[in-house]
């Protein structure tokens, strides 16, 4: 494969870049978990090996029962910037994905109640599943699109990016002030609320309107 083959961003989950991700970034699911609204962004990170692709399964730790889903709108950056200004960070986007920030809930709920960080709970092996990649194009506005995510064909989460606390301009701006934005890296911006459980041998399905749709299955890790 050519160099340039490789690093086509329609593939960004293969070049090993950072996932960067918001929490409680909507007020709905905040609540619904017990956490005050932010006045900062609260972010953590995924490293480039809990991304999954559709034909592939989530695996459920083998040290979590409580493995929740969070459907969230990811933003792929195009180009990247250290201290960008917010008037400027769409110049930097260069995509979307529909992605899952897969939580292990029983082990974050132990993380926060010892105020250890969350790691083990976020950014675990398939924690990141991931759509096909979605040009800027097809989205004019990240901050009004609608997110769904079904399991078993029952509807949980259903939710539009209207309602983040911290628009993606906001956070590309925010983030960039002390990470740098580099070509590839992912930003997940927060989860609406309906967060629930998920088992062995379950049919996920998630969407963004019209857009794009994706559905990965669960499974057990084996050992
Ligand atoms: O609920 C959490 O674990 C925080 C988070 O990732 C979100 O709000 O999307
Ligand atoms: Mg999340």
């Amino acid at each position: 494969m050519s160099l340039q083959a490789s690093r086509n961003i329609s593939r960004f989950w293969e070049w090993g870049r950072k996932i960067i991700c918001v929490g409680r970034n909507y007020a709905d699911h905040a609540k619904e978990l017990k956490n005050a609204i932010p006045k900062e962004p609260v972010l953590f990170l995924k490293p480039p090996t809990a991304y999954v692709r559709e034909g592939s399964p989530i695996l459920v730790p083998l040290y979590t029962t409580n493995l929740h889903h969070e459907v969230e709108l990811g933003v792929v950056i195009g180009k990247g910037g250290t201290a960008i200004p917010q008037s400027a960070a769409m110049e930097h986007v260069a995509g979307y994905a529909l992605c899952l920030d897969m939580t292990a809930r029983d082990i974050q709920d132990e993380c926060k109640s010892k105020g250890l960080p969350w790691t083990m709970a976020k950014a675990f092996n398939t924690s990141c599943p991931v759509s096909e990649f979605i040009p800027k194009e097809r989205i004019p506005d990240p901050g009004k699109v609608s997110l769904w995510l079904k399991v078993n064909d029952q509807l949980r989460q259903s939710g539009c990016t209207s309602q983040m606390i911290f628009s993606v301009p906001y956070l590309i701006s925010y983030i960039s002030d002390f990470i740098t934005l580099e070509e590839g890296d992912l930003i997940l911006t927060g989860t609406p609320k309906g967060v629930s459980a998920v088992q062995e041998h379950d049919e996920l399905q998630a969407g963004i309107e019209d857009i794009v749709t994706m559905s990965f299955t669960v499974d057990r890790q084996d050992h």
